[in-house]
């Protein structure tokens, strides 16, 4: 019998994102997600700069990290498929849908998940879950929308608080907002996704499940497991 280890969440992160690199193609372009898991693979991506064309980048703090690390990266609009795209997640339930936008940069990790063939999401044990929801639901708007947006979310029985950073909104790298949405049940993402996604003013919905993960790298106390959907 396998004993467990203890891992720190840090190292978690850091095994997962390690993991990773298998799934990046040597000579291609890789997706890259944004957060503190994301940041563990792009550490990790530097040990392969060189066997690697360069990188889509889901925000400008993973653009940052990126070129201090010397891995070039390319506009989205120059590319028309990846092979890959590797981020993390908020909470990724069974199926491989997932809500994500957690550090605000939801709107560009769709667009470029969408390039993507596969999604590799890498995540520690705690970002599993049964069923979506109990991560405040990020949601990007037009300003100009927000409240009217909360008001519908009230609607569904949710509670929309506009995010703060420094007491005053949080701009996201689109110069929009982000409510963030608790109370809410997500019993069905795909329909869900859809549905908020036709509101005017939201830009992007922190659900994703028509970009779903296709594949899982797990942190757990007995190492990484892969999880196929
Ligand atoms: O906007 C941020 C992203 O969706 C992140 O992938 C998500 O919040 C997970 O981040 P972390 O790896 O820091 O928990």
């Amino acid at each position: 019998m396998t004993t467990p280890q203890t891992f720190s969440q840090d190292t978690l992160k850091t095994l997962v994102g390690q993991a990773a690199l298998h799934y990046v193609e040597a000579g291609g372009i890789v997706g890259v997600g944004t957060g503190s898991t994301v940041n563990k693979f792009i550490d990790a991506l530097a040990t392969m700069k060189d066997r690697i064309q360069g990188a889509v980048s889901s925000s400008e703090a993973s653009t940052q990290r990126l070129r201090s690390l010397g891995i070039p990266v390319l506009d989205a609009a120059q590319v028309s498929s990846l092979p890959v795209y590797i981020d993390g997640a908020d909470e990724i339930d069974g199926k491989g849908y997932m809500i994500k936008g957690g550090g605000a940069a939801l709107t560009r990790e769709k667009i470029v998940a969408a390039l993507a063939e596969r999604f590799v999401c890498i995540v520690d044990a705690s970002k599993q879950v049964q069923a979506l929801g109990a991560f405040p639901l990020p949601v990007e708007v037009i300003p100009m929308a927000a409240a009217q947006i909360a008001r519908r979310f009230g609607q569904m029985g949710g509670t929309a608080v506009l995010r703060e950073q420094g007491g005053q909104p949080l701009r996201t790298d689109n110069g929009q907002h982000i409510l963030d949405v608790t109370g809410l049940r997500i019993t069905d993402p795909l329909a869900f996704e859809s549905e908020v996604n036709q509101w005017p003013g939201v830009v992007t919905v922190g659900v994703f499940a028509h970009q779903k993960a296709s594949i899982c790298l797990l942190g757990t106390a007995q190492g990484v497991q892969t999880i196929h959907y």
